[in-house]
């Protein structure tokens, strides 16, 4: 089964009742509608009956998005490290108002005034439904979840929103005919997967929860695209550094925290080993692909999960690199056993079929990496202590 005929879509999820209880998992069918396209009907949730339409001929694409308006994004998670930056480069493009950034935290006032901000927990079913259905959401970009090493530390918190949190959203995107985007990570990928190089498609048994719900994220996603024709599509980030947002918690994180320490304090303690080499990238590179792959053209995707990397590194090059520029910096080790761990089971160069596809290209090497980092968090420092 392929994908869905929009009109005949829309005229089910109408027509046909929603089916609360839970208790009342079936399937139904239907007749066929005027159009001429075999039905089918599929639980997408078990509170709900969608039935789902398909033709042999039909396109991947969202069904509700008219290719000549602008998408009406929904961004989850938006107030972590990546939400805030992919909500300023989809507004630019899309409109201030076409683009809602949701969160269970409270927003800083410049990003409350920057845009529409609502409050969305991806754990309540109903109240994520709302938002779509009161906002005419055409894209959903899915950013909330718990990292590695924060997951690491509150597996059944990590359970929850990686996991059942992203149940929750395959449903509403399908139900609705939305374009999804959610991220994976080279955390999905574990210790028996190649790590140099790691093709898109190998062993993944990855030991972390954060790696486990990641690999539930690509195979449901998948299967809801191939079952459901639901447009999934998603990225595998490397770990992404950024100078304006903090990491939540995750196993790359200190190849952000060097630059603030280096400016700071001239010291950096890194709980990595020196010699420990993970895919990285400028978070501008990041958007910009989330940005791409959600554009591309259905028939261009051969794959609805890739890898994407823009460079390699050690900490003791990055050190390195950073010394460059600051060559007074001090760097010690003192390692974090889980981050190591972890970082020993995730890839070093993964291969990428994106390059062929829809032409990725990024923009940002470790050279040009440092002296962004540095130029924006330097300026910043000396503002804030001109004040
Ligand atoms: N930053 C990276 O290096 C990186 C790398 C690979 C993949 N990713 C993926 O990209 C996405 C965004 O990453 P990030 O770095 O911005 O993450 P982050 O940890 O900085 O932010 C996650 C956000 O999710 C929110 N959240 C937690 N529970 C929620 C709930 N129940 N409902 C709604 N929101 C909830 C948090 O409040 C937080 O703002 C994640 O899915 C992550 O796995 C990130
Ligand atoms: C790599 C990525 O998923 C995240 N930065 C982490 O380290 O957990």
């Amino acid at each position: 089964m392929r994908d869905l005929n929009p009109e005949c879509y829309l005229f089910r999820q109408v027509k046909m009742p929603v089916l609360r209880s839970l208790s009342r998992v079936a399937q139904q069918v239907l007749q066929a509608p005027a159009c001429g396209c075999q039905p089918i009907t599929v639980a997408v949730r078990n509170i709900s009956f969608s039935p789902r339409q398909v033709t042999s001929d039909a396109s991947f694409h969202s069904v509700s998005f008219s290719e000549t308006d602008h998408p009406k994004v929904l961004i989850t998670g938006g107030l972590g490290q990546l939400g805030v930056g992919l909500a300023k480069l989809l507004r630019r493009r899309f409109g201030n108002n076409n683009v809602i950034l949701s969160d269970i935290r409270k927003p800083p006032s410049h990003v409350f005034h920057s845009g529409p901000f609502i409050y969305s927990d991806i754990l309540d079913y109903k109240n994520l439904r709302e938002i779509v259905v009161n906002n005419r959401i055409t894209w959903l970009v899915h950013y909330s979840a718990l990292l590695s090493a924060v997951g690491e530390a509150n597996v059944a918190l990590a359970r929850a929103v990686n996991i059942t949190g992203l149940h929750n959203i395959l449903d509403i995107a399908a139900e609705h005919g939305l374009r999804l985007f959610v991220p994976s990570t080279i955390g999905a990928f574990g210790p028996t997967s190649p790590r140099n190089p790691t093709p898109d498609l190998c062993v993944q048994r990855p030991r972390t929860i954060y790696g486990v719900s990641k690999v539930h994220a690509e195979l449901m996603g998948e299967y809801y695209h191939h079952r459901y024709g639901l447009d999934f599509r998603c990225l595998r980030y490397p770990g992404i550094i950024s100078a304006d947002s903090q990491p939540g918690g995750g196993t790359t994180d200190y190849a952000v925290q060097i630059f603030h320490d280096a400016v700071k304090t001239g010291k950096f303690e890194c709980n990595l080993r020196s010699d420990t080499r993970l895919p990285m990238m400028y978070i501008e590179d990041c958007l910009r692909a989330t940005l791409e792959v959600m554009e591309a053209p259905a028939d261009t995707l051969s794959m609805r999960t890739y890898n994407i990397n823009a460079m390699s590194f050690t900490p003791a090059e990055l050190a390195g690199e950073v010394q460059r520029q600051l060559p007074d910096l001090q760097v010690t080790y003192s390692l974090d056993q889980v981050r190591q761990d972890i970082a020993d089971s995730w890839p070093m160069n993964p291969t990428m079929r994106t390059r062929r596809d829809w032409g990725w290209k990024h923009e940002y090497d470790l050279p040009e990496l440092v002296q962004t980092m540095l130029a924006f968090i330097g300026s910043e420092a000396r503002v804030a202590q001109a004040s």
